[in-house]
């Protein structure tokens, strides 16, 4: 086919529009404003995960963008084309979208093949049923293919709603916290297997968890919300060593955190003298510590004039160990915090033992309060 020069520069530099688009989604329950406008895009290929804690309106974000509750404010597009907003509206099983919602059920009356082959309407009975058993054997359920949903325990129900929902190679997947009804072991398969099946099949994907492991295990991109509104939005990295506030510091993870007040461009504490660079003379202010941050040592004489913790307790958790200590600002015996720490490995001073601290700065934030 033979493009002029004009339409294949155009081509070219066209960059593709989002897979998804929400714009300035407003939401109200009666007089509670659960979504208070949000903007996010996914583009194709790329998971995004909403996170953010219960009740802060993720989900209904959710089921507005698959159109399980109507739009109220704001626009939706689907590659560039309005599916909600202006007065249109398409309904759910016409937006080319695969869910998994929890309340977005199995046919009951269907067996586990059936159900997955249901969305593959239009494709020839032979590839229906290989594509159909393609899917459940990603998730591991093709044993059940015969069996109903009743007779599926809640995990089971869950990936048969995630097969369905990939079956059909939708160009957008919304999910929402699809793996909550799974234990851990098979909860780290299960997304391991689903992170892999979007990305070979190029669907966008916008899911909603409350778990930050979980969104830096899945998304390329992560929007945290609270109150209704996103306060950040970033790759994982970013939102983990740069987080905008103590909110989304503690987001990721337990955190210490240590109240304090600007002086001289620093805030003194019992942990060390902190920089607080841009905060004004006099601001009061969180310090917040991540427990990764804390490295510790066996106390000795060589460090009298650093920070140092005595332990009151320590625990293995696996691949870490947090020990839980109190520290004493250097040469004072009054100003103390309680701090903990997350070293790698087994590492269990015993209680009253004395432990010289060095802190990360990268994992160090100050916020004014
Ligand atoms: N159908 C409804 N009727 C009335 N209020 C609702 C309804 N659904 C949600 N809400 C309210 O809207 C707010 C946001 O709820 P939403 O379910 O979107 O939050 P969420 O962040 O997904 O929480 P969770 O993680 O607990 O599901 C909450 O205050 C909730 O109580």
């Amino acid at each position: 086919m033979y493009l002029s020069a004009m339409t294949a520069t155009a081509l070219k530099t066209e960059p593709a529009p989002p897979a998804l688009q929400l714009e300035e989604i407003r939401h109200r329950y009666g007089r509670v404003l659960a979504v208070d406008g949000v903007s996010v895009s996914v583009a194709p290929g790329e998971v995004l995960c909403l996170l953010g804690p219960s009740g802060c309106g993720k989900t209904t974000v959710l089921r507005i963008a698959a159109g399980l509750e109507p739009l109220q404010e704001g626009t939706i597009r689907l590659s560039g084309v309005t599916i909600a907003g202006g007065g249109v509206e398409v309904p759910p099983e016409r937006r080319g979208v695969g869910l998994v919602f929890q309340d977005y059920a199995l046919f009951p009356h269907l067996d586990v093949l059936d159900n997955v082959a249901f969305g593959l309407t239009g494709w020839p009975a032979a590839d229906r049923r290989a594509r159909a058993d393609e899917v459940l054997a990603l998730v591991g359920m093709n044993d059940y293919a015969h069996a109903f949903p009743h007779e599926l325990s809640g995990g089971q129900q869950q990936r048969v709603a995630l097969a369905r929902a990939l079956a059909p190679r939708p160009r957008v997947v919304l999910l929402d916290e699809p793996y909550s009804g799974l234990d851990a072991r098979l909860r780290d398969r299960v997304r391991d297997e689903v992170l892999h099946i979007l990305k070979a099949s190029g669907s966008a994907c916008l899911m909603v968890t409350h778990d930050s492991e979980e969104a830096m295990f899945m998304a390329d991109r992560i929007a945290v919300m609270r109150d209704g509104r996103i306060v950040q939005e970033g790759t994982p990295v970013e939102l983990y060593c740069e987080p905008v506030d103590a909110f989304v510091a503690s987001f990721f993870g337990e955190v210490n955190r240590i109240e304090g007040v600007v002086h001289g461009g620093a805030v003194e504490t019992p942990i060390g003298i902190i920089p607080a660079r841009g905060l004004q003379e006099d601001t009061p202010v969180t310090v917040v510590v991540r427990p990764e941050a804390v490295s510790l040592q066996p106390w000795g004489p060589a460090y009298a004039d650093d920070p140092g913790g005595v332990v009151e307790q320590a625990r293995l958790l696996g691949r870490t160990s947090l020990v839980h200590m109190t520290v004493t600002a250097p040469g004072q015996t009054d100003w103390s915090v309680h701090l903990h720490a997350r070293v790698p490995g087994v590492y269990l001073p015993r209680p009253g033992a004395r432990v010289r601290i060095q802190i990360d700065p990268a994992q160090t934030f100050v916020f004014a309060d």
